[in-house]
């Protein structure tokens, strides 16, 4: 399968393309986000603590490669596509927004000095996969560079959220903007400076959910 660049823009390497995943695989990750589902949290960047935001609104599931074949052939390809091993990624999350839902202005990355940091480092990439046409709404905005990216099947782009010290990069500020009407759901993936380890406690939790 070829990937299409459809435009880039240098400030943050951002990289809008299409024909990382068919719109069949997008179907089947979109089923397999709606069965695992939970409230969105966000870790907090001085506790470390992950809590229920109302700055981000959706829901999320983060189902484990090994559960799943083509979770596990789309961090491959992940990795392929910008040249980082799988090891640095964060477990894949499929996120759901509907009308009203939405993600906040933020940075994905962390400031110096986060207890996030000492697992794997900052967070130097994302990769955002849309996996449905957004009736209106739910664009992906980048204010400093201003830039909107409208999510559309089979879709994608890649960025930098850190510079070349791997602080915090101001370009990369970004909002998942208010879903208006319709549904939206993405895979988003954030690649980490060294390798992730998955904390156990999550896959503890996963492995008992599947068994019970
Ligand atoms: O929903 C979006 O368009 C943005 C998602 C996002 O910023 C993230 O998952 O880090
Ligand atoms: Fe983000």
């Amino acid at each position: 399968m070829g990937v299409k660049i459809l435009s880039v823009n240098d400030s943050i390497g951002l990289v809008h393309f299409r024909g990382l995943i068919s719109d069949k695989e997008c179907s089947e990750l979109i089923a397999i986000g709606g069965s695992n589902a939970e409230p969105s949290e966000v870790v907090d960047g001085v506790s470390g603590v992950s809590h229920q935001t109302p700055g981000r609104r959706s829901m999320v599931a983060s189902p484990a490669a090994d559960s799943y074949p083509i979770i596990e052939e789309l961090k491959h390809r992940i990795a392929c596509f910008v040249g980082i091993a799988e090891e640095h990624q964060e477990p894949l999350q499929i996120l759901h927004y509907t009308p009203g839902g939405a993600y906040d202005i933020h940075y994905d990355s962390f400031l110096e000095g986060a207890p996030q940091l000492k697992n794997g480092g900052n967070r130097m990439l994302t990769v955002l996969l849309y996996l449905n046409d957004v009736e209106e709404g739910g664009w992906t905005q980048f204010p400093h560079i201003m830039t909107n990216i409208v999510p559309s099947v089979g879709t994608g782009i890649l960025f930098r959220n850190t510079d070349t010290q791997n602080l915090q990069l101001r370009e990369s500020l970004h909002a998942g903007l208010p879903v208006v009407e319709g549904e939206k759901w993405i895979v988003s993936v954030w690649i980490r400076e060294r390798a992730y380890l998955v904390p156990l406690v999550n896959r503890t939790t996963e492995i008992l959910r599947r068994t019970l």
